[in-house]
């Protein structure tokens, strides 16, 4: 049997969380997380608690298992034939990998923008549209998708030209593109894969002012290679290692500036990774 869940159908007052972490609620927490792609091991016991409204960094060298993480949390790996998930992730004190949990109804509240930006072959509007037509909320229409494009800083540049292919937006506003289209459904956690690698510098420095924005009301987990950007726009760090071990999670400014970990000092200060 599957459920939607719905929002407020999960336990919103769960406070078990003994893993670190301080200050604002958890929303997301693992413990004793493993997954493995076939026989190979990509995450190991990794607990950890993600504050709600907050922008959470996941950093540390290519191979150690962000991006693997990153989509364990909406049950993107589901999507991958060999991976397999021991331990428990929950969302709000809901297990997400439990048997009652429909993925695609977690997907709605837990959106994602990745690395490329992927609009569909549609107009501006449609893109935005999207998932409100899927859902059948196509209710006052227009205004979800004036506020989800304002929102994701794009209206501005877009408001006269609505039905204009997403196609020929630059790639800094496809990716906000996207982030419009992902705000839109109201979530209530959006996840992001390294989503300014592929820009240049003025469009990565104004999605991270959106990122910054977008975490006063929603919880923003995001991938990135980039310990500057991790700095500049996280509150809390989370140092993954090789060999898919979590070291360290953190408030950002403690990481950067006072690692507990030798190993995490050697990472920040670029001795290895
Ligand atoms: N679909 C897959 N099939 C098999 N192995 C995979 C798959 N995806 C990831 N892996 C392996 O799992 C490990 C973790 O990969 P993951 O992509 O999560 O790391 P990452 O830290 O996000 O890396 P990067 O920074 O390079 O994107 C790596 O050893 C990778 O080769």
């Amino acid at each position: 049997m599957t459920t939607d869940p719905g929002k407020g159908g999960l336990d919103e007052n769960d406070d078990r969380g003994s893993v670190a972490q301080t200050g604002a609620g958890t929303v997301i927490e693992s413990r004793d997380l493993d997954v493995f792609y076939g026989e190979t091991q990509a995450l190991q016991n990794i607990d950890l608690a993600i504050p709600e409204n907050q922008v959470t960094a996941m950093i540390g060298p290519s191979g150690c298992g962000k991006s693997t993480f990153l989509r364990c949390i909406n049950r993107m790996n589901d999507l991958i034939d060999i991976a397999r998930v021991e331990g428990s992730l929950t969302f709000k004190g809901k297990n997400v990998y439990d048997t009652d949990v429909d993925p695609v109804a977690l997907r709605r509240r837990i959106g994602m923008v990745f690395q490329h930006p992927n609009p569909f072959p549609k107009s501006i509007y449609d893109n935005v549209a999207y998932g409100l037509r899927i859902q059948d909320k196509t209710e006052n229409m227009d205004e979800v998708v004036e506020r989800s494009l304002k929102k994701a800083a794009l209206w501005d540049e877009v408001s006269d030209r609505l039905d204009d292919s997403a196609l020929d937006l630059s790639g800094g506003q496809q990716q906000r593109l996207c982030i419009a289209r992902a705000i839109a459904v109201d979530p209530e956690v959006i996840l992001m894969d390294e989503p300014a690698s592929a820009l240049d510098p003025i469009a990565t420095s104004q999605i991270e002012d959106l990122i910054e924005e977008l975490a006063t009301e929603y919880t923003v987990v995001i991938v990135t290679h980039n310990m500057q950007q991790a700095a500049r726009i996280s509150d809390k760090t989370a140092v993954f290692l090789t060999g898919g071990e979590l070291v360290e999670f953190d408030d950002t400014d403690k990481i950067f500036e006072n690692p507990e970990s030798q190993r995490v000092e050697d990472y920040i200060t670029g001795k290895f990774g």
